[in-house]
């Protein structure tokens, strides 16, 4: 469902964040990729959800290449996708029921439809009896948690987390991996950017200044 083939990515200013990278991701994988600070991992994730374009090679994605498509199509491609990013990208000034309500208030999914379905996700991560919280109220692990819940309740079949767990204590980031193993369970493809892969069950991707180093296909 996601198939890169030699693609470079480089920024304004020449610099190159991604070499050449190959590699294909089935439907239903649990995918890590792992490399030190500045390899390009949040990179190739941008370019998944199709946050970025490639500079050369392809990014196709479910057999559609984001390289070529109108830009007013991204859209919906990125529907596919629920994103966690590194800094959460919560909404301070909106209640943590308010914050995981507002993907399906862009579906147009509102009133019970949008209670039941928050309520669901606040449920899987834990914050069911935290949903008038403001985040501001709420611990680093659980605003972390709280953004999963708003990345999962339009039901994505791709989850795309970029350090997720970077800072988090221990008991926090293993069950915030275990949730990650839970959805994928289910059949959600997730893909996972992080520092330390640790003892993470599931295919790796590791980067090097940009470099494919492992997991590259034979
Ligand atoms: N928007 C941008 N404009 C210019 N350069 C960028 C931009 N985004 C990233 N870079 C550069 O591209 C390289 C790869 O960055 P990227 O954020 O993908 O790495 P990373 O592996 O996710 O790092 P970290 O673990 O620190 O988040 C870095 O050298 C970075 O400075």
């Amino acid at each position: 469902m996601i198939k890169f083939d030699k693609v470079t990515k480089r920024y304004p200013g020449g610099h190159e964040a991604l070499r050449s990278v190959t590699f294909e991701i089935a439907k239903g994988e649990l995918v890590y990729i792992t490399g030190h600070s500045g390899a390009g991992k949040s990179t190739l994730l941008k370019l998944i959800a199709a946050i970025e374009r490639p500079t050369t090679g392809t990014v196709l994605l479910n057999n559609q290449n984001i390289g070529t498509l109108r830009r007013a199509a991204l859209p919906y491609i990125r529907r596919n996708f629920g994103m966690i990013f590194q800094d959460h990208k919560l909404l301070y000034d909106r209640s943590a029921f308010d914050n995981v309500a507002l993907p399906l208030a862009i579906d147009g999914v509102a009133g019970r439809e949008a209670g039941k379905r928050v309520r669901a996700a606040l449920d899987k991560v834990g914050l069911l009896n935290r949903e008038k919280a403001m985040p501001i109220a709420l611990s680093g692990g659980e605003q972390q948690r709280l953004a999963i819940a708003r990345a999962i309740v339009s039901r994505p079949a791709v989850l795309v987390a970029d350090e997720p767990t970077g800072n988090l204590d221990s008991n926090y980031a293993h069950d915030i991996m275990a949730l990650f193993r839970s959805f994928n369970e289910v059949g959600v493809t997730v893909l996972v950017a992080t520092h330390d892969a640790g003892n993470a069950e599931g295919r790796l991707l590791h980067l090097d200044h940009g470099a494919l180093t492992e997991g590259v296909p034979a």
